[in-house]
């Protein structure tokens, strides 16, 4: 049986997208990944829904996660797209991805993976995290989120933007940086881009 599985006979010739919006917690990622799925039809998944109830607990109570808490849930998420990956299926994930080898975990999932590294001012994000309501994560982890960051090494290729921009502009910065166009459901910008369309990513 060829051409009719549920991700139909595109899944059979285009490879899929998937792209993880990064940063410390309350930097934005929901909000941006949200909004390139509204933007793209890329389906959206939040990495927080991932973490077990007992690192929730933690999270909560005002403990960092470390690297044991963190390797089984990013096993996980690396599953859960290279499972999209095989039906077909582009992605966008909202997940902190905070150290390279944590990004390297993410890798290992579905054949490709574009980061988007939401990056700023702690003191924005500070007040964000304040005022956001009815999420777990209390703003007195923000200092060690921000110890743990090992920002985007240039071998990574990894698209940053600055969090002070409105979401409307973040979105349609990583839209345009990572080749995506609105609707195009994750297919690479030159299956769907006329010749002349502008498709700008960080310098090697
Ligand atoms: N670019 C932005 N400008 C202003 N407020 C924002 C922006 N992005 C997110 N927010 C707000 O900041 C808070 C944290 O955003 P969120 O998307 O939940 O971040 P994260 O998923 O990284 O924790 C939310 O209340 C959200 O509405
Ligand atoms: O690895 C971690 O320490 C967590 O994944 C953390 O980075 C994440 O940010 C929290 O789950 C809070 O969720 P928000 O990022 O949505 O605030």
């Amino acid at each position: 049986m060829t051409g009719d599985g549920p991700a139909g006979p595109a899944a059979q010739s285009a490879p899929t997208r998937h792209i993880v919006v990064m940063g410390v917690s309350g930097s934005g990622k929901t909000t941006v990944a949200e909004g390139i799925a509204a933007a793209t039809g890329l389906t959206f998944a939040e990495a927080d829904g991932f973490h077990p109830a007992s690192n929730v607990d933690l999270m909560r109570a005002g403990v960092p996660l470390d690297d044991t808490h963190r390797w089984p849930w990013l096993r996980e998420l690396a599953g859960w797209m290279a499972e999209r990956a095989t039906e077909g299926v582009s992605t966008v994930l909202a997940c902190s991805a905070l150290r390279r080898s944590y990004r390297d975990v993410l890798r290992q999932g579905p054949p490709s993976v574009d980061f988007v590294f939401l990056d700023g001012s702690a003191e924005v994000i500070r007040e964000r995290m304040a005022r956001r309501a009815g999420h777990y994560m209390p703003a007195s982890l923000l200092d060690s989120q921000i110890a743990t960051l090992e920002p985007p090494q240039p071998d990574e290729r990894i698209l940053t933007l600055d969090v002070a921009l409105t979401p409307e502009e973040l979105v349609a910065a990583a839209l345009s940086g990572l080749g995506l166009l609105p609707g195009a459901a994750g297919r690479p910008a030159h299956e769907v881009a006329p010749p002349d369309t502008k498709v700008s990513l960080p310098d090697a």
